[in-house]
């Protein structure tokens, strides 16, 4: 399979060059009913567009005319998190925004329900989804979410699978949004009824990330992994250039996700390497994760060999070449092996920002 990587990136490097400013806005609208999110490869550019100014709007009402001026639109309605792994963020995020606009958040951990142990998660979805108006999945395999959605009634919100992790994405992209483009100060709403309408319309005529990332160059050193996939499926349709670089026998990209960007025809704005100073040139953001994913325990001494050279620090990314001004973007939770802490704390970090625009972009997924 590194193979295929590694013919693809031949490829991707030629392309890259000629395509420097191209802005693929290609991809179809594939909306089943109900309007399931299992990655944002389902979504359009003007999509997302939408829920970042939706999740700015979110912010900025919470946080600076109040939390009850938000609108109530789970007012009486139950989301379920169903959850068959570990979260902090992911959980935190979904738990409180579904609280604030105006539901009940049912947490269902794997020892909670017969998910998949006792019962099928065909009837799982038929059940659950009779009784509550949504539900947020994270599960092991793709295949999991996958069916959830296909049985569910209602709305079905991948907070991780193997493959994807769409809501992280997002937040990283608002993120990315909010230190490229500040937000602006919209005319102060009265506190009440109408204000989240008003900064929300001020929002959509003002805001606009696919402007402010517009050929933004975000290089991955690190795993493949579900993160890199949706950055893969996500980034160049907004018209980022995407640089992969990975060790031999952890650079597999999956067929699934390859397939994604040859649909939206976004192999130009793509490169695939086993080198980090490769990936790293021109870079504006630098991004990594997690060597040893859930599950990964036992593999850890063969990871940590095979990833030497490939923590993040300020030399290594300045050596290769990367933007004076780079940014640094991590989804949590991190290890000190996979990036320093002078880099992690430091100026160019926005982990925490994008750790927080976790609560901000899954509020507007629920809404
Ligand atoms: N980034 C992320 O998904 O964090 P959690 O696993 O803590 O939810």
């Amino acid at each position: 399979m590194s193979s295929f990587v590694r013919n693809a990136a031949g490829g991707a490097r030629n392309a890259v060059r000629r395509n420097q400013n191209r802005a693929p806005d290609n991809v179809q609208i594939r909306h089943s009913n109900p309007p399931h999110l299992l990655t944002l490869a389902d979504l359009s550019p003007a999509q997302i567009t939408t829920l970042i100014q939706n999740a700015l709007a979110f912010k900025y009402v919470y946080k600076n005319v109040s939390p009850r001026a938000l609108m109530s639109s789970l007012d009486k309605r139950t989301v379920a998190l169903l959850f068959s792994k570990r979260s902090t963020r992911t959980r935190v995020a979904s738990e409180t925004s579904v609280k604030a606009l105006g539901g009940h958040p049912m947490f269902l951990g794997k020892d909670d329900i017969q998910l998949g142990v006792n019962e099928t998660l065909e009837d799982t979805a038929r059940v659950v989804g009779s009784m509550v108006d949504g539900i947020m999945a994270r599960v092991g395999g793709h295949h999991e979410v996958e069916t959830l959605a296909k049985y569910s009634p209602v709305p079905i919100i991948n907070a991780l699978s193997d493959l994807y992790h769409p809501t992280q994405i997002l937040a990283d992209i608002m993120a990315l949004h909010e230190h490229y483009a500040p937000t602006p100060t919209p005319p102060r709403p009265a506190e009440g009824e109408g204000s989240h309408t008003s900064v929300l319309k001020y929002f959509q005529s003002t805001v606009d990330p696919i402007k402010s990332l517009k050929g933004k160059k975000v290089a991955w050193v690190g795993d493949s992994n579900n993160i890199s996939n949706e950055l893969l499926v996500t980034l160049p349709r907004l018209g980022m250039e995407f640089s992969l670089a990975a060790p031999k026998g952890y650079d597999t990209v999956d067929e699934r996700v390859w397939k994604k960007v040859t649909e939206a025809g976004t192999e130009s704005l793509v490169t695939l390497t086993n080198s980090p100073s490769e990936a790293l040139v021109n870079a504006d953001v630098v991004v990594t994760d997690t060597w040893i994913s859930m599950g990964q325990e036992q593999e850890k001494a063969d990871r940590l060999k095979a990833f030497a050279g490939y923590q993040i620090t300020n030399k290594m990314v300045t050596d290769a070449g990367a933007k004076e001004d780079w940014r640094f973007l991590h989804c949590l939770p991190r290890k000190q092996e996979e990036v320093d802490d002078e880099v992690f704390y430091g100026p160019r970090s926005l982990v925490f920002p994008e750790a927080e625009n976790r609560k901000w972009t899954i509020m507007a997924c629920f809404e």
